[in-house]
Formats: C-alpha cells, sequence, structure tokens
C-alpha cells in the first residue's frame, strides 16, 4: 500500500504557536530529549501540529521516550478503585473504606503516601471542597405483593396482637399497595373497617418484613416475611450483627464482632456497600429515617467515589511550572461540550466546590477537553497490583492519526511513553500513530474516530475498500445460493452501499449493518461466555456459517483466543488445540503483512508471545 501520508514533505512549516509548542516539549522532556533528535514538531497537512522525520529513520528504530506531564487514576466504574492515587499500590484492607485518606478528603491513599508531600496539597484542595458521597442510590421498586398482608387474615389472636404491635410507619405509598390490588379485582371489600385493617397490616408489612432469598431446588426464591423479634433489631450502616435466612420461614441473626452486655444489637436495613448517600436516600424513602451512625456522619468511611477521583488528574494541572501549564494550554482541546460534564458531575460531589468562580472552573473545562483529546489509558503494575493510568504525554499525543501508522507506541508502567517507527520513515515524513485498533474494518474505524476523536480520517487505507485485500468488513452474500463476499462500495460514507464480489449485487447498507451486528453481538456473547475449548469449536466450526474468515470481528476473536491461551501457559491444552492457536498466530501476521504494517505494537506483542 502506498503511504501518501508519510511521504517526504520537502519543506517543513512551523507557524510562531507551532515553535512555541516543540520549545515547551523540549523543556518539558529534559533528559529524555535525545542531543539530536530525529524528528521536530511542526504544522502537519493532516490537522493542526503534527510530528516529522529531520532524516530517514529505519524501521523498529527508537525515535523518543516520554515521561507524563499530568497522571492520574482512570477511576473507571466498576474497576478497582481501592489503588492509591500516589504510588499506584493497593493500600492494605479489604474494603473501600479503610483505603480511603484518613484525613477525610475521600481519595484513595495508602498509609506511606497519606503523609506525603505530593498527597497533602491535593488532600488540602479536596477536603477544602468539603467531599459528599459517592451517588447512585438503588432504591427498591416497590411491587404489588398484597397476598402476605391478606394472610395475615389467618393469624390466631396472638399473632394478630403481636403485629398489632409492631411498627406501622403512616405512608401513603404504602396504602397505594392496597388500592392497586383493589383495582385488580371486581369485589374487593370496600367495608372502611376492613379497609382500615389492610391499611395498618399493609404498613407493618413495610415497615418491618424482610425479603428473605434462599434455594429450592437450586433455583433462588425471593420471599416477603415479616419475623417480629428481627423485626425490632434497630439499624445500623456498620452494624454488629448479620442476618440470613435458612428458607423463606426461617431468619438466623448472628453477632459480627463481640457484642457487651447491655449493648445494642444491629442490623443493617441498607447494604453495607453502598455509599452514604444511596443509604441515607433509601433509609429516607423506604424507611423514613434519618441514619445518625458514625459511618453516616463520617464521609471518609465512604467507598471510593469515581467521579471525584477522574478529576484528580485535571485538578493536578494546578500543581505544574508555568512552563507545563503553558505546555497543557499549548495543548489542542477538541470543543465537546459533553467533556464537561465529567467536572460538573464532580463539582456535585463536593459541598464547596467553587463553581462560581468562573475562571477556574473555565480552566478546569479546557484541561479536561486537552485530556480528553490526547491523553492515554496506560497499563501500570506495582507488585502484583494492576491498575490504568491517564496520562498526558504532549509529545506522543502530538502524533497524527493514521490507519495504518508508520509509528508504534507503548507505555512503560504507566509513566513513560516509548515510540519507535514501525516502517521506514523518510527524511520530511510524517510521524503517524493510530487512534483505533489496527485490525478493525474501515467502517468501524470510521465510526469509531467519528464519534470519539471527532474527525474523518482520509488515510489510503480509508480510501482502499479491499484495505489493500484483506477485506476485513466482507460480510457473505445475502442473496440465495450465493456465498460471496460483500464490501462496501463507497469510501467516504459511513453508510456505503454494499456490492458481492461474486453476483455484483448491490445491498443497502442498512441490511448489511444489520447482518454486521448480528456477527459482532453473536461472537462477542461466545467471547465472554465459552472457555478456550469452546471457542475454538465455535470458530472453525460454526462461524465460517455466518462470517467470512477474513471479518474483522472473527480475527479480533481469534486474537482473544490466543490472548486466553497464553495467560494460562501451554500445558493446560491438547497439541491440537495449540496448533490452532499456531495457525491464528500466523494468519494474524500475515494480515499485519498485507496491511504494510511493519513492527507494528501487535506484530511485537505476538511475537513476544511466541517467546
Ligand atoms: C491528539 S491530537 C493530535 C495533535 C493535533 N494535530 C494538534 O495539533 O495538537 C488529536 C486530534 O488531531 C486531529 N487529527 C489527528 N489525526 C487526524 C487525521 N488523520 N485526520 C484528521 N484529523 C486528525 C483530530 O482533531 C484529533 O482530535
Amino acid at each position: 500500500m502506498s503511504q501518501q501520508l508519510t511521504q517526504a514533505v520537502p519543506q517543513m512549516a512551523i507557524s510562531a504557536s507551532t515553535q512555541e509548542l516543540a520549545t515547551l516539549i523540549d523543556e518539558h522532556l529534559g533528559a529524555l530529549r535525545a542531543e539530536s533528535p530525529s524528528y521536530r514538531v511542526a504544522d502537519s497537512p493532516i490537522s493542526g501540529r503534527g510530528i516529522f522525520a529531520l532524516r530517514d529513520i529505519a524501521k523498529g528504530e527508537l525515535i523518543f521516550r516520554e515521561h507524563t506531564l499530568l497522571v492520574g487514576p482512570t477511576a473507571h466504574r466498576g474497576r478497582n478503585l481501592r489503588t492509591c492515587t500516589q504510588c499506584y499500590g493497593q493500600p492494605p484492607g479489604d474494603s473501600d473504606a479503610s483505603a480511603l485518606c484518613p484525613a477525610g478528603c475521600g481519595l484513595p491513599v495508602c498509609g506511606n503516601c497519606a503523609s506525603s508531600t505530593r498527597h497533602t496539597p491535593e488532600c488540602q484542595l479536596f477536603r477544602k471542597w468539603q467531599p459528599k458521597e459517592a451517588t447512585k442510590a438503588g432504591i427498591e421498586p416497590q411491587a404489588l405483593r398484597i397476598l402476605s398482608v391478606v394472610r395475615c387474615f389467618f393469624l390466631n389472636e396472638p399473632q394478630r396482637k403481636l403485629l398489632y404491635a409492631m411498627q406501622a410507619n403512616a405512608d401513603r405509598y404504602y396504602i397505594r399497595e392496597v388500592e392497586r390490588a383493589a383495582e385488580c379485582f371486581e369485589q374487593f371489600p370496600r367495608d372502611p373497617e376492613l379497609l382500615e385493617y389492610f391499611y395498618r397490616t399493609v404498613c407493618a408489612f413495610n415497615t418491618n418484613a424482610f425479603e428473605s432469598r434462599f434455594h429450592i431446588d437450586g433455583q433462588e426464591v425471593v420471599a416477603r416475611a415479616l419475623f417480629p423479634l428481627a423485626g425490632l433489631l434497630n439499624h445500623q450502616c456498620t452494624p454488629n450483627a448479620a442476618h440470613h435466612f435458612e428458607d423463606g420461614e426461617t431468619i438466623v441473626v448472628t453477632a459480627t464482632e463481640r457484642i457487651p452486655m447491655g449493648a445494642e444489637i444491629t442490623m443493617s436495613y441498607a447494604k453495607l456497600l453502598w455509599s452514604t448517600l444511596a443509604r441515607k436516600m433509601f433509609l429516607g424513602m423506604t424507611k423514613h429515617f434519618m441514619c445518625r451512625c458514625p459511618r453516616c456522619q463520617d464521609p471518609t468511611m465512604d467507598v471510593v467515589n469515581p467521579l471525584s477521583l477522574r478529576i484528580l488528574t485535571a485538578v493536578r494541572v494546578f500543581y505544574l511550572s508555568k512552563e507545563q501549564r503553558a505546555l497543557v494550554d499549548a495543548m489542542q482541546a477538541n470543543a465537546e461540550r459533553g467533556y464537561r460534564q465529567e467536572i460538573i458531575k464532580a463539582a456535585q460531589c463536593f459541598r464547596k466546590f467553587p463553581t462560581t468562580d468562573k475562571p477556574f472552573m473555565d480552566q478546569l473545562f479546557r484541561v479536561v477537553g486537552v485530556l480528553n483529546t490526547n491523553a492515554f489509558e496506560a497499563p501500570c503494575r506495582v507488585d502484583t497490583h494492576e491498575t490504568l493510568l491517564r496520562g498526558l504525554f504532549p509529545l506522543t499525543a502530538i502524533m497524527n492519526h493514521e490507519c495504518t501508522p508508520n509509528a508504534s507506541h507503548y507505555f512503560e508502567n504507566g509513566r513513560l511513553a516509548v515510540v519507535r517507527a514501525a516502517r521506514a520513515i523518510p527524511k520530511g515524513g510524517e510521524i503517524t500513530t493510530t487512534y483505533t485498533k489496527i485490525l478493525w474494518s474501515n467502517l468501524t474505524r470510521g465510526i469509531f474516530l467519528k464519534m470519539t476523536k471527532y474527525f474523518v480520517c482520509n488515510c489510503d487505507r480509508c480510501n482502499d475498500n479491499s484495505e489493500n485485500g484483506t477485506y476485513l468488513a466482507a460480510l457473505f452474500c445475502r442473496e440465495q445460493g450465493c456465498k460471496g463476499l460483500v464490501i462496501p462500495v463507497q469510501t467516504k460514507t459511513l453508510q456505503p452501499d454494499w456490492r458481492c464480489l461474486s453476483c455484483e449485487n448491490v445491498f443497502p447498507h442498512s441490511k448489511m449493518a444489520r447482518y454486521q451486528d448480528f456477527a459482532l453481538n453473536t461472537i462477542n456473547n461466545r467471547i465472554n461466555t465459552c472457555s478456550v475449548r469452546d471457542m475454538i469449536h465455535f470458530i472453525n466450526d460454526l462461524c465460517p456459517r455466518f462470517c467470512p474468515p477474513s471479518n474483522y470481528v472473527l480475527i479480533e476473536a481469534k486474537l482473544n483466543v490466543i490472548w486466553r491461551m497464553t495467560r494460562l501457559g501451554a500445558e493446560e491444552y491438547s497439541p491440537e488445540e495449540l496448533a490452532h492457536k499456531d495457525r491464528y498466530r500466523e494468519e494474524i501476521l500475515a494480515i499485519l503483512h498485507k496491511l504494510g504494517a511493519g513492527e507494528c505494537t501487535l506484530k511485537k506483542l505476538i511475537n513476544e508471545e511466541i517467546k
């Protein structure tokens, strides 16, 4: 494939602002700046500024190494948030609460880093803003559950008395349970006295009943049950007793710690791991009280809040030197209003976030724009603890995108980016990297770039609908009896027509997009649920019925098998399975070769896997 973007350009254009940026980057690199670098920052014909070869660069040659300018936790919901925000190791203990800074800033930090000079200013700032708690309450929906209330009619006299002695919060919402049930019957009793009894009972139920979970023949059953003694236990967010159900009719209450004589035995009505805010909302709305236990009074005992954690990287800009801040200011920030949400949502996690300070907020909005346009997610490992960092590497980020780029980058422990030539780069050629996965098809990359990076790529690969004969987008023809390959016709649109290479029939994009989605979902579902062994069978025997072997989704599935088998070790697999893995690897290397990817990161990873 001819590489139009990387052809030598005779004269490099360098505007004053680009020169200023280049100088700032040199200072940022410090000792990592080579004495006579093989590249320079200049104005790019692709977009804005880019990096260009100052001399011929050989394939595989190191182009530069760069440390982060700004780095912090990615703080993705659902990932392990219990990571020290300074050293990225795992704080001791096994709960989120034990990982949080004892001073109350709401950030997870290990014992060593809690008093470090790096944490102190961040801690002071977050405390000044007064962290609230993690948001999002899980409030249980009210269902129509009148049967258990009706059963009270069948209680004997002492049992009824006991029921009447139980607390019954008078909530109109509870009463609606009776009203909604009444609507289901033609002849629901309207006798005021009986209705009054119903209302009282439904309130007692809602105030005291448990949802007991137990198993019958392997099936989980949820029942609504009244246990008057257990119902007497008051709530504490960190209680001294726990309960479980032996079956729908027996509750067992156990002390979780030594309870001294005379002390009140408590249980939790809310889930132990819920945040303070979630617990408050649940208790307030469903149990009608405000808890005042020590945990509710002390937000530092709460779980790690991903929203306030994520803006840490942006906040760290305030601790950079004047020159470093100038470098951040000189970086591109795509004007995507959605990026601001990150700051707005985080601000809501603090009682005193300076939202009315416009210059401060504008600065944060700009920084978060810079981060979203330029930052990388780089894996980092401390001992056995693995995490993803969000790092700003200004020089690495200046590289423009090309779908089969001439340079590859990787990270050393989250804080050092290394950029190498994947192919020979002629003097004056722009040095490019890829923002997408290299094996994705033209359309998939196009949609990803448009939706997340806000541009349309115009590289040679994007303009070749066969992608150098790899046919990564190809699907089977929808015409009966024809098993030909169908590929997109036009290249500069995200909704092309598709044509069969055998029967030449043309299909609308909507039809082929549905087919591609079906293949993607079917294969990805298997990846998520199948063992490696079953996956190999699925790829070899079932996929060929509905997905051409060149399709990128199938190629990615083979890559997934390779990584999973590598992780578990060869001894786990039969010689036949290992032979399939070798075949998949050769197929993928052949595709990379066809694409002209050279010594790209994926090839490097696959070759390292062989070792
Ligand atoms: C990380 S920045 C790259 C450096 C940028 N050119 C600059 O001047 O700072 C990413 C942005 O560069 C632009 N860009 C990068 N590669 C591009 C390409 N192949 N075609 C069009 N725009 C591109 C897009 O605006 C993208 O959001």
